[in-house]
């Protein structure tokens, strides 16, 4: 489907739009590319719109600078029922989970008998029938400083650094879905972050999280960055007893848009 170029003054990227339907910036047939799905075919919803400005962000056109086409449930479903041969749909984004629409989104799926993967950065709790939560906690490393800012000066690090981890909302999302959590990693860096969050979050959910629920995946939107990182974080997952997740989509397609 055609992506629209220019942002929606309306919309703004940080919050619901509230309405009928859901902002979508693309909606494409692919395989799934990361975590315990991988190689799965699948049809890629995905919402414009994020509360988060992680510095790395590989849809920067949900983010940074939004932008999408509005679109009712009914068209919605209709590009994915398209695809015949999909029973799998992945709702992502930007954040998807920011977006009322994305609950009439998922119950209208499972009624149709998809199975449904929703990729969300954790912040935010739904009621909705989500078959996996694919949940990527946003680790330090992902802050907007100055330096590392892709649009600006850093003006939205304080507020990232804020948001980036809700630990009830994180919690309620392991409590209520089948779950992997999915974190970002550069280098070693990154892991007694990690550990700290896993150690809080055993501590305030009610189900297990088991080190095979632990994923990491390397940071990377293009396959030259992944060949820096995805040794590296390899041989981390095999240190710590973590699970380690490619990025197939970015091994064979880059960073096309649309995979
Ligand atoms: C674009 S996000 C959308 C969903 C949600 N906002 C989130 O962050 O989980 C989809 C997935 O891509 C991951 N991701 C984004 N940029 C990345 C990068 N440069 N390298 C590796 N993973 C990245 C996110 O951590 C998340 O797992
Ligand atoms: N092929 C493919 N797999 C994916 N898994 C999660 C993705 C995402 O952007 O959320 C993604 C994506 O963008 N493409
Ligand atoms: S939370 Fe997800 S969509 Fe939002 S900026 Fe970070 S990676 Fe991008
Ligand atoms: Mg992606």
């Amino acid at each position: 489907m055609p992506v629209s170029d220019s942002p929606d003054r309306e919309c703004a990227a940080d919050r619901d739009t509230g309405g009928e339907g859901l902002p979508i910036n693309e909606l494409f047939y692919s395989l799934q590319g990361e975590g315990t799905l991988a190689g799965v075919p699948s049809v890629f919803v995905r919402t414009s719109g994020c509360n988060l400005r992680c510095w790395f962000c590989d849809s920067y056109h949900t983010s940074w600078e939004p932008t999408h086409a509005r679109m009712s449930l009914e068209e919605i479903l209709a590009e994915v029922d398209s695809h015949a041969e999909a029973d799998h749909v992945v709702l992502t984004g930007g954040e998807p989970l920011l977006h009322e629409g994305s609950v009439d989104l998922l119950e209208a799926l499972e009624a149709r008998g998809y199975h449904t993967t929703v990729e969300t950065n954790g912040t935010i709790h739904r009621e909705a029938p989500i078959d996996l939560a694919s949940i990527s906690p946003k680790l330090e490393s992902s802050t907007p400083t100055s330096e590392r800012d892709p649009n600006g000066e850093g003006e939205w690090a304080e507020r990232h650094e804020n948001d980036r981890i809700d630990l009830e909302a994180l919690s309620a999302l392991v409590e209520e879905y089948d779950f992997q959590l999915k974190f970002v990693v550069t280098d070693e860096g990154d892991m007694p972050e990690i550990r700290e969050l896993l150690a809080d979050l055993r501590d305030a959910a009610s189900v297990p999280i088991r080190d095979e629920d632990v994923l990491l995946m390397p940071e990377g939107a293009t396959r030259e960055r992944l060949a820096e990182t995805r040794g590296r974080v390899a041989e981390l997952a095999m240190d710590h007893g973590f699970r380690y997740t490619p990025r197939l989509h970015v091994d064979l397609w880059n960073d096309a848009p649309e995979t």
